[in-house]
């Protein structure tokens, strides 16, 4: 018997198309999963089914600690956090408690047992609030404090960081790999930002059109995009096709690893050089933003600090662009030959 949340042969279809078809996903106890993909990918559609809480028609099984899920099983087992936080009427404490009033504890333990959560996530001065002043930031710290005090086997996390500022959001993602840290708890986190991932997730699935195209350690699939698509997905947003480099396989790099080659002594290193016609270029403060248009379809330069126009070509100049730490892409997108952007 193999603890945690997982499916097999699980398709969902609404509005007579298919929404997902994934044949296998586990997620152990004490392991977090991050479902990273853009939006429409089926992010939330895979979360419901998995969370038995679809309305569309979905076929396939869904297993907790390895065996078939029922709706009363599940309802025991899994909590979800949305991306909009929902609050009750009261205070702080109040809702922090409620998941588990709603599970049958009385009014004193459930105060005991969420006591040591709200410590934990830093809500303890918020305790006595009313929940309809907090924050968008605040508010959803509430909502993930409700769902850990009830000791969940299953946490459901569907994009609950979206529209929170870069430092709360920072904040609630290490608050939150610390409490789930040594915790039995399978979590899924469905996301598009893979800095999320990054910072909660032991394993990263990419899922792209309904289909899970790549699964495994975060930084190794972050680090390793198998096609064009999963590559934008990535941030590997320049592609080299093979007609460019002379290679057998597309290239791809990030930005911020492409750079205009500015005088002969550089480019000459172990990356690739590309030529190509300056486009414009865009300071944006802490980067220097150039784009350059190639034979095979545009690249973005990202050149550290605020680079003066008088050291860069004017837009019209043929240029060379080195392209460093490139990743091999494995084959094409799904809907596009290798290196056709
Ligand atoms: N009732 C429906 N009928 C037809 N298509 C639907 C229905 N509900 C959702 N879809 C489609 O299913 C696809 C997946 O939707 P889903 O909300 O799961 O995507 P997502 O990855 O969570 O996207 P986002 O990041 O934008 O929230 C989308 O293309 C959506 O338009």
């Amino acid at each position: 018997m193999s603890a945690g949340i997982g499916c097999r042969d699980l398709r969902v279809h609404a509005g007579g198309r298919e929404l997902l078809s994934v044949p296998e996903l586990h997620v152990a106890s004490g392991r977090t999963l991050a479902v990273l993909g853009p939006n429409g990918a089926g992010k939330s559609t895979l979360l419901r089914a998995l969370g038995l809480l679809s309305g569309h028609r979905v076929s396939g099984r869904i297993l907790l600690d390895g065996r078939p899920a029922t709706r009363s099983t599940m309802r025991h087992a899994a909590v979800a956090v949305l991306q909009r936080p929902i609050l009750r009427r009261g205070t702080v404490a109040a809702n922090v408690i409620s998941g588990l009033r709603f599970r049958g504890v009385g009014r004193r333990e459930a105060y005991e047992r969420a006591q040591p959560w709200m410590e934990a996530l830093g809500l303890g001065p918020l305790a006595g609030r009313d929940a309809r002043s907090l924050s968008i930031g605040e508010a959803q710290r509430v909502c993930i404090t409700r769902a850990l005090a009830v000791g969940p086997q299953v946490l459901l996390l569907d994009e609950p960081f979206t529209g929170l500022d870069s430092t709360t959001r920072a904040d609630l993602l290490a608050d939150l790999r610390a409490a789930l840290t040594g915790r039995p708890t399978a979590t899924i986190l469905v996301t598009h930002d893979r800095q999320e991932a990054v910072a909660l997730a032991d394993d990263t699935a990419l899922l792209i059109a309904g289909r899970i195209r790549q699964h495994g350690p975060t930084a190794e699939v972050l680090d390793h995009p198998g096609d064009t698509d999963t590559a934008r997905l990535l941030g590997y947003t320049n592609l080299l096709p093979p007609a460019l480099t002379g290679l057998a396989r597309t290239l791809a790099a990030r930005p911020e690893h492409t750079r205009l080659v500015l005088d002969e002594l550089s480019g000459e290193g172990d990356g690739h050089t590309v030529t190509g016609t300056l486009r414009r270029t865009v300071a944006l403060g802490i980067v220097t933003r150039v784009d350059v248009d190639t034979a095979a379809g545009p690249l973005t330069c990202l050149h550290p600090g605020d680079v003066p126009a008088a050291e860069l070509p004017p837009p019209g100049a043929e240029v060379r662009v080195e392209v460093r730490h490139a990743r091999e892409l494995a084959s094409a997108g799904r809907d596009e030959p290798a290196g056709v952007r």
